[in-house]
């Protein structure tokens, strides 16, 4: 499958990089308004392929997105530190604007793989501007959360991150909701395993762990000015799930008509990623009052999209 890739800055270049070492696609594509951004990020990409397979890695106009089975879009501008990710609305729907018209003149077939935040938000652009049905226009959204939470989760317990099940659910972004109670690991519920494991979820670990999940990005942006290897990573992850027809269970953010009471939304609850894109969605048993948070994060972004679509 070709993969295209628009914006080949930090995050789009983070992601053939790590779809090129997962063999993720036979082909990555960049594109970007900056062409000899795109040859130079191609050419460096294609220089490790050597290393671990076989991944064809090019850049070129839009023309060259013919065929593609996927194009993730990470074009626009990040966040510089403190700054919020919703704030970047209205810049990154101008991108998308000029950016979308584009990839589906060029590749019709193709499913849409949003990373530009605010990745919910513009994923109901992209799906607005594009007419794609929903399912086939999937952002990141908190794939890169519900990994930043099991990693923390696996750190507190000493268990593999591969053994621990817990998502985080609604807005990529500050209104995030951590789904504590329907954690599981290796089969057990969260609290009863790290109680038998002499590791407990206290309020205080339980409190460490919500800040720094959703926290990492103003965390890791004051550290290095950005954030690319863990989403380049989520998004090879969703192109894997797309090229194999997984049907994997990934918190990924797709229109949705209703959550907790609110209609039309565009956010992350655990979807089955395959061919065709998200086939289905996947409610997790949650306590009241992260129900009542998962509404409180889709109020946010409904409020925020506006009228946008
Ligand atoms: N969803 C997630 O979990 C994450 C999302 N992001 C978001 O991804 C986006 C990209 O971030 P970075 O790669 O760090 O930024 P960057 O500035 O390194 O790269 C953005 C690229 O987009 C290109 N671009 C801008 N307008 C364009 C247009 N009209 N057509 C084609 N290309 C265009 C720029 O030339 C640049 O190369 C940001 O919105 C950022 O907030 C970043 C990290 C995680
Ligand atoms: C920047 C961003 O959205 C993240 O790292 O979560």
């Amino acid at each position: 499958m070709k993969v295209g890739i628009v914006g080949a800055g930090l995050v789009g270049s983070a992601a053939g990089y790590a779809i090129a070492l997962l063999g993720a696609a036979s082909d990555v594509v960049f594109v970007d308004r900056n062409p000899a951004l795109a040859l130079a990020q191609a050419e460096d990409v294609a220089h490790a392929v050597p290393f671990v397979g076989s991944c064809r890695v090019s850049a070129g106009d839009y023309a060259a997105l013919s065929g593609a089975g996927v194009v993730i879009l990470a074009a626009g501008v990040p966040q510089k530190p403190g700054e919020s990710r919703l704030s970047l609305l209205s810049r990154n729907a101008e991108v998308f604007a000029d950016v979308i018209a584009q990839v589906r003149a060029a590749a019709p077939e193709a499913l849409l793989v949003v990373a530009s935040n605010p990745v919910d938000i513009m994923t109901g652009v992209a799906q607005r501007c594009s007419g794609l049905e929903a399912g086939r226009v999937i952002g990141s959204g908190t794939i890169l959360d519900t990994a930043r939470f099991r990693s923390m989760v696996s750190d507190h317990l000493g268990v593999a991150v591969q053994s621990i099940h817990a998502a985080v659910l609604g807005e990529h972004g500050d209104s995030e909701v951590l789904a504590w109670s329907s954690a599981h690991v290796g089969g057990e519920p969260l609290d009863l395993c790290a109680r038998e494991l002499g590791t407990p979820i206290t309020a205080e670990v339980r409190a460490r762990i919500d800040e720094g999940v959703r926290r990492a990005a103003y965390r890791i942006i004051d550290g290095k000015g950005a954030t690319w290897y863990g989403i380049g990573a989520g998004l090879a992850r969703i192109v894997q799930a797309i090229r194999d027809d997984q049907r994997a269970v990934l918190t990924v953010s797709v229109r949705t008509p209703h959550v907790e009471g609110i209609e039309d939304v565009v956010l992350s609850l655990p979807r089955v990623v395959g061919a065709s894109g998200v086939s289905a969605t996947v409610l997790p048993d949650i306590a009241a009052d992260e129900r009542a948070a998962l509404r409180r994060s889709a109020e946010i972004l409904k409020e925020t999209a506006g009228s946008l679509w």
